[in-house]
């Protein structure tokens, strides 16, 4: 059993998503599936205050948005774009198929392909994710799919905020669309006139888009839920309290929903976290959602031991998970429910946000527990395939029978016993 204390807890603990979200989410895929384009424009209007004529971004317009960067800028979302693309060809080597002989003349194996196509999300109603292109793109690039379909919210001038645009463009869609919400992933799921269908959506976003990704599971594929963003700070005596206070306004910033925890073995270092969480917060521009977030969502705890801490840290299964700890190597085998792993004070969140090249589209709602972030695993498919000679046939047919026959699936006894051939088959049958 763990020892821990809460100094600060969220009133409602719950995880889930609200069932208003929920009832909200039905209405607008429903209605994009019926309606089509007509309920795009609906929403469009209802929810991003726009009008727009075309929901196609078009080439002119991806122009438009390189001419408006400066080369610095273009250089800054390249080089993210580049390490994410490293990251992941490293990763899509690191998965492979084969083939092999398990019994004389019955070979097995398997092949690794490409989902067909696949719909990216990219979040953009608070503010245009410009990392997140990549983190979606890229490794459905990597992995080979053949059409990437990708929507972004509208911006109040009707067009996707040219830096994403700009990134979108270059982390290799071949279609983008300004559409957000629930409505841009019901238009890639069920298609309209103007956006194809997909076999998969995947990518990160708020309560909206995750429960219309939850929705249309089973439609299409989806990569995981991937709502707003939490994190999880473990730390001891040694801490560095601004950076701990900084570190988690970060992902309070993301959204009123978000999740900001921290559990730490020392009290002293917890209590100093909320003072200096309060003070830091008075300097920020995202000051609002970062206080509504934390006062509804954060957390404070004192675990008595680092063994507890862990405990803690398995079960909230949370999006990042940061150790600041004297010596953070020495817990990460004990731990194992997390979307991404962040050690030391040097390797803030924001690193894997934005740069350094591993994936920020990662589980949140505890589905750490049985999901991984977004990988180049995620666009592909694992095939498999079997090939028996005569002679292997016959060696296994008379088993394969046999289990027919338990089961009382008769077509299939035929099936497995038209291959039995004397000279080689095992004896089999009633009694022997
Ligand atoms: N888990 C992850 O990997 C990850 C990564 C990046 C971002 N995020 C999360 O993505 C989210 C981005 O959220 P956002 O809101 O800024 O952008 P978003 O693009 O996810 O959502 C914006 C859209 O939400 C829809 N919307 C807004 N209010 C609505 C309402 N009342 N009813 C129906 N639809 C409504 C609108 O259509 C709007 O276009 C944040 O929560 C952030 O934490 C998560
Ligand atoms: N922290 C987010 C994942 O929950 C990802 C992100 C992108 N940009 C800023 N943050
Ligand atoms: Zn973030």
């Amino acid at each position: 059993m763990s020892t821990i204390e809460y100094l600060k807890e969220a009133e409602d603990v719950s995880i889930g998503i609200e069932q208003d979200v929920t009832d909200a989410v039905h209405d607008i895929l429903s209605e994009v599936n019926e309606r089509g384009d007509d309920a795009l424009h609906e929403y469009t209007e209802r929810f991003d205050d726009v009008e727009l004529e075309e929901f196609r971004v078009s080439e002119t317009e991806i122009e438009n948005a390189t001419d408006e960067l400066t080369d610095s800028e273009k250089e800054t979302i390249d080089k993210t774009i580049e390490n994410v693309r490293a990251f992941h060809t490293e990763q899509r080597e690191h998965i492979s198929g084969f083939e092999k002989e398990f019994e004389e003349g019955v070979r097995l194996g398997q092949r690794v392909v490409p989902v067909e196509s696949v719909g990216t999300y990219v979040p953009g109603g608070r503010h245009p994710l410009v990392a997140a292109p990549a983190m979606s793109i890229v490794p459905a690039t990597v992995a080979g799919v053949d059409r990437i379909v990708t929507c972004a919210p509208p911006q109040a001038d009707g067009g996707i905020q040219p830096a994403q645009l700009y990134a979108m463009d270059r982390s290799g869609a071949d279609e983008i669309y300004s559409i957000g919400g629930a409505q841009a992933i019901a238009a890639m799921a069920y298609g309209t006139e103007s956006v194809p269908s997909v076999a998969k959506v995947t990518g990160p976003g708020n309560v909206f888009v995750t429960e219309a990704k939850r929705q249309v599971f089973g439609h299409v594929g989806i990569d995981f839920l991937a709502g707003p963003s939490e994190v999880l700070i473990l730390t001891d005596e040694t801490a560095d309290v601004d950076l701990v206070a900084t570190d988690l306004l970060a992902q309070a910033e993301h959204d009123p929903n978000s999740r900001p925890i921290l559990v730490s073995t020392d009290r002293d270092i917890a209590e100093a976290t909320i003072e200096t969480f309060d003070e830091q917060a008075t300097q920020l521009r995202t000051e609002d959602v970062a206080r509504e977030c934390w006062e509804n969502n954060g957390e404070v705890l004192v675990a008595e031991t680092m063994s507890d801490a862990v405990d803690v840290a398995n079960e909230y299964a949370i999006e990042h998970l940061q150790v600041m700890i004297d010596e953070p190597r020495s817990i990460v085998d004990d731990l194992h429910n997390y979307g991404s792993l962040f050690l030391g004070d040097y390797s803030p969140v924001v690193f894997g946000d934005k740069a350094v090249g591993t994936n920020h589209s990662l589980p949140t709602l505890e589905v750490a527990r049985y999901s991984s972030g977004i990988t180049v695993n995620t666009y592909l498919k694992v095939l498999t395939h079997q090939e028996a000679t005569e002679e292997g046939a016959a060696r296994i047919a008379p088993w394969a029978a046999k289990i027919c026959e338990l089961e009382g699936t008769h077509a299939h006894q035929l099936s497995a016993e038209a291959r039995l051939r004397d000279d080689i088959s095992p004896k089999y049958g009633p009694g022997e």
